[in-house]
């Protein structure tokens, strides 16, 4: 059996970006009221006194937009200074990174993921829902301080959305040529906005490292991670190129992730409801830690029956939570 040794933690289920694909406009959201987030103590004590004492030593910290937690790079420190912690990684929007940035890295944080769907600013725009000022310039300035402050590898992710941005795949993909930055091309799942999705909202992996291959070759490659992308390079580049395959390759049998929402819940499966289990109420009821690590324990041995099965189906439509609040 897989290992489970990867917590992806939402931090807080708000965002500054409304990107189509995620939470569109318009699209109603039950925000956690503020006495129901995970307090920092709370998140603290449950990954110290119950996710690492069961065996987990992968961190990610995600959201909704995790910048926006306060308190963000006292989190990453103490994450980071736990003796258990092998990796600690962010995905981000990016928008507030670069005055940050420093920060989070002196803190401890080595890894980050930062979302960008388009090089052109207005498709940018068009995909974040911006009506305002242009936003892709501070989301790049925050990439160019990721990148100068030493985070490496530093990952860009691109979630392929037919007739918006998949004819810059050749453009993104260029980016790793000569710098060393990993672009993840990440195939559209059917959560978030099923309208967008429509019939066919994905563009296939294949498809993509096809287009690719014919312009440069690809050959195979590697990059530190803990996620389900298969890497691939273009010959003599900088860079990596990977590809998260969720609608067209099933790479559930080797899941080694859970989630934890930002009000505590525990989720073994992002497209499977089944299984959740609250521990912050659990907490706050004044559970002992090692009677929760006991349900965690529990909940991994069953973790292979709720890893997601209908794929051939496709994904259901009706899930409770949204990505910006399960963390993607
Ligand atoms: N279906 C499915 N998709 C996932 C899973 N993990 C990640 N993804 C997809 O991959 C996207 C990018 O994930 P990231 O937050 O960058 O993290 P990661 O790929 O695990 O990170 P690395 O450790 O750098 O490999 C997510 O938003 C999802 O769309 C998973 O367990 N199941
Ligand atoms: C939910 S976001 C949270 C972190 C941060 N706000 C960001 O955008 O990077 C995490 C990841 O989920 C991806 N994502 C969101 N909705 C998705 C969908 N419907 N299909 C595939 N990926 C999605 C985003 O592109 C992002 O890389
Ligand atoms: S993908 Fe990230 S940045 Fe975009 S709306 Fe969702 S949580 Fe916000
Ligand atoms: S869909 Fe569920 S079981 Fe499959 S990789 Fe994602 S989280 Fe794991």
């Amino acid at each position: 059996m897989n290992q489970v040794d990867y917590l992806r933690i939402s931090l807080i289920d708000r965002c500054n970006f409304r990107c189509q694909y995620c939470m569109p406009e318009g699209a109603e959201i039950d925000y956690i009221l503020q006495q129901q987030l995970l307090t920092d103590v709370e998140l603290l004590t449950l990954i110290q006194e119950v996710f690492i004492p069961v065996g987990f030593t992968r961190f990610r910290l995600t959201g909704g937009e995790p910048l926006l937690r306060p308190h963000v790079v006292e989190l990453v420190r103490a994450i980071a200074s736990f003796p258990q912690t092998q990796d600690l990684s962010m995905t981000t929007n990016g928008f507030l990174l670069a005055p940050i940035a420093q920060n989070l890295y002196d803190a401890g944080l080595r890894r980050i993921n930062i979302s960008l769907d388009s090089l052109e600013p207005e498709i940018f725009d068009q995909i974040i829902g911006n009506r305002g000022r242009g936003k892709w310039e501070q989301v790049w300035q925050g990439i160019q301080a990721a990148y100068s402050v030493g985070f490496d590898p530093l990952k860009l992710n691109v979630v392929v959305i037919p007739g918006v941005n998949d004819h810059e795949v050749l453009n993104l993909a260029a980016l790793t040529l000569e710098r060393n930055w990993h672009i993840r091309f990440i195939e559209f799942m059917p959560i978030g906005n099923w309208q967008l999705f429509g019939d066919r909202g994905w563009v296939s992996s294949a498809e993509l490292r096809q287009q690719i291959r014919d312009r440069w070759g690809l050959t195979e490659s590697q990059v530190c991670g803990a996620g389900p992308a298969d890497v691939f390079q273009i010959p003599g580049a900088k860079g990596t190129l990977g590809f998260i395959s969720q609608m067209s390759e099933c790479f559930c049998d080797r899941c080694n992730r859970m989630r934890l929402s930002a009000d505590g819940w525990l989720r073994p499966c992002l497209l499977n409801e089944n299984g959740q289990i609250d521990l912050k109420t659990a907490l706050r009821a004044g559970i002992s830690t090692a009677q929760l690590q006991e349900q965690v324990r529990e909940l991994l041995a069953i973790k292979p029956e709720i890893n997601f099965k209908q794929r051939e189906s496709g994904t259901e439509g009706s899930y409770t939570r949204t990505m910006s609040q399960i963390g993607g």
